[in-house]
């Protein structure tokens, strides 16, 4: 179990080590290979047969790349050079926008390190609810600075709304679904994670982010891509190295989408690791419900004649707090045969 005194860490420079620090070494080493490596499917949003293609996708990888997103590539390439920029600033500045101890937003490591002994390679910065004004100002108080950073976020933001809604109305239609289901789950909480991996001295046995799930409906991850970071966890048990794509997004199916699907995708279990030489960047947009929706396996697939349901309803905020809590056993804690199971051992331990 992880202690709880990982849970503040205090700043160490990844920038300047020349060596890694035993607080960053990982084991078992061997476990870091990949392998090997692969491209994830590509669906191409324009194609006629993007809804089988993205249903065949999130069964047999729970993860894929999109074409043709209509997400400006200029666009793109803004919101990674202000991810650099605003990395790349001496981390007593950072520290200005650092998050609070049981805030979210702002600068910090990845939320799920507090669950590792180990610390992870990586900085992280996320972005809640809009342009994160006093955040940047912080950062950078001159007027130009922080207003290209938060006009490029909020844009990239409302781009990424628009397209999780299209990937939903797709991956919603596979399941059989209704496209104007999809409507239901638009407009929640916009949530952004920047990440940055700088160079490491030791690339095999740091770990950037540690294997995971998605809390989301769908996650779609932008990176620079002169560097494969990202591994996905094949079905078949293999790690597998996420070989980039110029010009494409990354796409994962997160907890809430399996839930929807009734357990027939998985959320995509993934990780980052590092480089000797490359510094990499990502930036992920977390798709989430509006909050007050509640998610379900969706009726089209359950009910009388039908597979029985496997998870009970979950709202997003009750679920990033079993998250929060359990970890990789939030999904588990909502499964209605683990529920039922309880009930039975309640019911005949009171029988003895
Ligand atoms: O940087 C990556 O490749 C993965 C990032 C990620 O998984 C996350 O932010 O949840
Ligand atoms: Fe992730």
């Amino acid at each position: 179990m992880p202690s709880l005194l990982t849970t503040h860490h205090h700043h160490f420079d990844l920038h300047s080590a020349d060596s890694l620090p035993d607080s960053y070494a990982w084991t078992p080493l061997d476990d870091h290979r990949s392998d090997g490596q692969s491209h994830l499917p590509i669906i191409d949003l324009d194609s006629p047969d993007a809804v089988h293609s993205i249903g065949l996708a999130c069964l047999h990888w729970g993860a894929f790349h999109v074409i043709n997103h209509r997400i400006p590539p200029d666009l793109l390439h803004r919101v990674l050079s202000e991810t650099t920029r605003l990395f790349s600033l001496p981390t007593h500045r950072k520290l200005l926008a650092a998050r609070s101890p049981d805030g979210v937003s702002g600068f910090g490591p990845a939320r799920i390190s507090r669950f590792f002994d180990k610390r992870f390679w990586s900085e992280g910065f996320t972005i809640v609810g809009g342009p994160p004004m006093d955040h940047a100002r912080r950062l950078w108080p001159d007027r130009a600075d922080h207003t290209s950073f938060c006009e490029t976020m909020g844009e990239y933001e409302k781009a990424m709304e628009d397209l999780t809604g299209r990937l939903m109305g797709l991956a919603l239609a596979s399941l059989g679904l209704d496209k104007r289901d999809a409507c239901e789950f638009q407009g929640g909480l916009a949530v952004m994670q920047l990440n940055s991996y700088p160079a490491c001295p030791d690339p095999g046995r740091a770990m950037g982010l540690a294997a995971h799930t998605d809390s989301t409906l769908l996650t779609v991850l932008h990176q620079t891509t002169d560097s494969v970071g990202l591994q996905v966890l094949h079905r078949d048990g293999r790690w597998v190295g996420v070989l980039p794509v110029p010009g494409a997004l990354v796409v994962h199916v997160g907890d809430l989408l399996h839930v929807i699907s009734n357990g027939r995708w998985e959320s995509v279990v993934h990780r980052a690791v590092v480089d000797r030489d490359l510094h990499r960047y990502s930036v992920a947009y977390l798709c989430g419900p509006p909050s007050h929706v509640r998610v379900s396996p969706a009726s089209a697939l359950v009910g009388p004649g039908r597979e029985a349901a496997a998870y009970r309803p979950v709202m997003w905020g009750e679920y990033l707090g079993l998250k929060a809590r359990l970890f990789d056993g939030a999904l588990a804690s909502i499964s209605v045969h683990n529920m039922q199971n309880k009930i039975k051992t309640k019911n005949n331990n009171r029988l003895e």
